[in-house]
């Protein structure tokens, strides 16, 4: 009789019965389909993370966000934080990591984030404590194979229990079984041509008194407040696998070609916080931000693969002079990030706070 605890009892140089025996093999699974999840239910992320300054110069280095307020004590001083804090896009990006394996490892689209609240500044060293709460699963009535699952997370300080940041987010997840629809319209558009504003006004600087006067303007013509920003950044290896990874985020879209190459994609996907970080670092490099703020409605409207370049497009919508510190004033964006064939792959409203003019 074979021993089948003998390692030599299985010719693994012959590939037809290596092949034979992947095919009888169970595979363990990791992440969890839409099933698994209901509204209610509460899910402490366990692998935690420690926020590293190398890790935020890294994603701020390789996104564009070059900041030195996240690098250099005057720097940061000079924008009223006590000590250098990590850059929020690694924050989020370091919560929303933590969380994957839990909620949305088995794969399916990121769709989209509301509600995301920076609470306080986080600094390196800073051990994350992550936990999210179902708040709303329903079948996708377009993709019969696919749920639709939202949920709260709440990122804050292991060792101080503060919170840190706080966010709602909606992924399609993959069903066990697919579901019985009616097979919905799938990306259906409006009929009808576009309506544009005549003109199309770009702030004259990059303080809140430039927004907010451009705005006025604007207002006074029926023309809106929007513009490009020059740079671009093409996908690479580095930005598609290499980032979400360093966040701890196992979501296989963005690290295995070979399961990735029978999706719609063909190849793996940029995580959907690396191409919203380098839309609003083109955004940032045109204005003179203080602080971060609150984000909503982010959606990610197509997927963002290899050898893609990332371009911003900003449109302002609101300018608050009575929000923030005497030194800022609060701006209300909407970011847009397009590839090379100028198609929408992210948008989202954002509230920043932009230094007055000094
Ligand atoms: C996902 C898409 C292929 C969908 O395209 P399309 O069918 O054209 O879009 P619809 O607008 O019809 O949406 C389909 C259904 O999803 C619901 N939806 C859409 N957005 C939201 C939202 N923000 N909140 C709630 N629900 C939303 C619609 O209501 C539709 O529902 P139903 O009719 O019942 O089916 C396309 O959008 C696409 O390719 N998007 C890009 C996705 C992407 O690349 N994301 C980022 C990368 S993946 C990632 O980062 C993973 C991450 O690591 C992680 O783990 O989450």
């Amino acid at each position: 009789m074979t021993d089948w605890t003998d390692p030599d009892a299985v010719d693994l140089s012959d590939g037809e019965t290596f092949d034979a025996l992947l095919d009888r093999a169970e595979t363990r699974e990791k992440g969890h389909f839409f099933e698994f999840f209901a509204e209610g239910d509460e899910l402490v992320h366990d692998p935690g993370l420690r926020l590293s300054q190398h890790g935020s110069e890294q994603w701020m280095g390789q996104t564009l966000n070059h900041d030195p307020a996240y690098w250099r004590a005057d720097a940061a001083r000079e924008r009223d934080y006590e000590d250098v804090p990590v850059h929020p896009d690694y924050l989020l990006a370091c919560v929303m990591g933590i969380t994957v394996e839990d909620l949305s490892e088995k794969g399916g689209y990121f769709l989209g984030r509301d509600d995301v609240q920076f609470h306080r500044p986080a600094t390196p060293g800073t051990l994350l404590a992550v936990t999210s709460t179902v708040v709303d699963t329903r079948t996708s009535s377009s993709r019969p194979k696919y749920g639709i699952v939202t949920w709260e997370t709440e990122g804050r300080d292991r060792e101080t229990g503060e919170t840190l940041v706080t966010y709602r987010r909606t992924n399609m997840i993959p069903r066990r079984e697919p579901a019985a629809t009616d097979g919905g319209a799938v990306g259906e558009q409006d009929a009808g041509g576009p309506t544009l504003p005549d003109t199309l006004l770009s702030p004259d600087g990059e303080h809140f008194a430039d927004f907010q006067r451009a705005l006025d303007t604007a207002r006074e013509e029926q023309a809106a407040v929007a513009y490009r920003h020059e740079r671009g950044r093409t996908m690479d290896d580095q930005l598609v696998a290499g980032l979400p990874l360093a966040t701890l985020n196992t979501a296989r879209q963005h690290h295995n070609r070979d399961e990735m190459a029978d999706s719609p994609s063909g190849d793996i996907v940029a995580y959907g916080d690396v191409t919203r970080s380098i839309a609003l670092a083109h955004a940032r490099s045109d204005e003179a931000t203080y602080r971060e703020h609150r984000f909503a409605d982010e959606r990610f409207h197509d997927f963002v693969t290899l050898g893609d370049t990332v371009y911003g497009f900003t449109r302002v919508l609101d300018c608050d002079p009575d929000a923030g510190p005497e030194r800022a004033g609060a701006v209300t964006f909407e970011h847009v990030a397009f590839n090379q064939e100028q198609t929408p792959v992210y948008s989202g409203r954002r509230t920043a706070l932009i230094q007055r003019d000094t």
